[in-house]
């Protein structure tokens, strides 16, 4: 969706669309992730010495030199970008050199950030099941691989933002929102906002693609149709995508769109 476009009614139909083609992107990533051992050596706080007194994780170490990076082309002044930096890391972020963008206001004033539980989830839970145990000496590797995928499952969780405004502006539902954010309601939110007939759809979808992606396609034979029945190991195990979303991006992405709605009226 490109968000300099000035936007007056958010379509959730629309927004929907980008979680869709999300799905592709974190996929492949994961893909790309899972060719890889686990490396935990990468995530262990203090495994590595770094020259300019960094104290953290291998992989931290990287997100932070290519946020700074990042954060020189603005990256962070889209309203659709979060770092994984902490807010009061010293030093902070660089400032742009480029000038800033007029971007529409579409989101309310928010400093919703949820990028550390994000990485916990990843390093904790999602690595053990989507790469195999071991150490392949790949870090640097793994850790751009882990950059990546750690920006697609930002991206795709924090658009709970607009999702959560465009629910906010539907003059159907916006009523109920407004009582439940003045009750202070996170679980009554929650229950307005959950669609449980686009979750099902969405992970009948997503262990379809999965399964797909992951499959080798032999480029002589001509009559084989990649379908979720085909047969053949797949390069990442559509049970893990499949849980990731159910366990981890859903709860997640409705995490922001209660936190967003809760400060809606601030
Ligand atoms: C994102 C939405 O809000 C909720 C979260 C969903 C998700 O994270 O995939 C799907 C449906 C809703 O329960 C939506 O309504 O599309």
């Amino acid at each position: 969706m490109d968000l300099l476009k000035t936007q007056t009614q958010l379509s959730l139909s629309e927004l929907r669309n980008t979680l869709i083609r999300l799905e592709d992107t974190i996929i492949f990533g994961l893909i790309e992730r899972a060719q890889f051992k686990s490396n935990d050596i990468i995530y262990q706080q203090g495994a590595f010495h770094f020259d300019n007194g960094f104290t953290g994780s291998f992989l931290e170490y990287l997100i932070w030199e290519l946020e700074k990076a990042h954060a020189k082309v603005r990256r962070y002044q889209s309203p659709d970008e979060y770092p994984f930096t902490p807010a009061d890391h010293q030093p902070p972020l660089p400032a742009p050199i480029l000038p800033a963008l007029d971007y529409p206001p579409i989101l309310h004033p928010n400093h919703i950030n949820i990028n550390a539980q994000i990485l916990t989830m990843y390093t904790a839970s999602l690595i053990p099941q989507a790469c195999a145990p071991g150490d392949d000496s790949n870090y640097g590797s793994s850790a751009t691989k882990d950059v990546e995928c750690l920006q697609n499952l930002s991206k795709r969780i924090h658009y709970g933002k607009f999702i959560a405004e465009s629910k906010f502006q539907d003059p159907q539902y916006h009523d109920q929102y407004v009582q439940l954010i003045k009750a202070r309601d996170a679980k009554g939110i929650y229950q307005l906002l959950t669609n449980e007939a686009v979750e099902r759809k969405l992970l009948r979808r997503l262990r379809r693609k999965a399964t797909i992606y992951g499959q080798d396609i032999d480029d002589d034979d001509a009559t084989a149709t990649a379908t979720a029945n085909a047969a053949g190991p797949s390069k990442i195990s559509p049970d893990v995508v499949v849980d990731l979303y159910e366990k981890y991006v859903i709860p997640l992405t409705k995490q922001v769109e209660v936190d967003y709605l809760l400060q809606r009226l601030d």
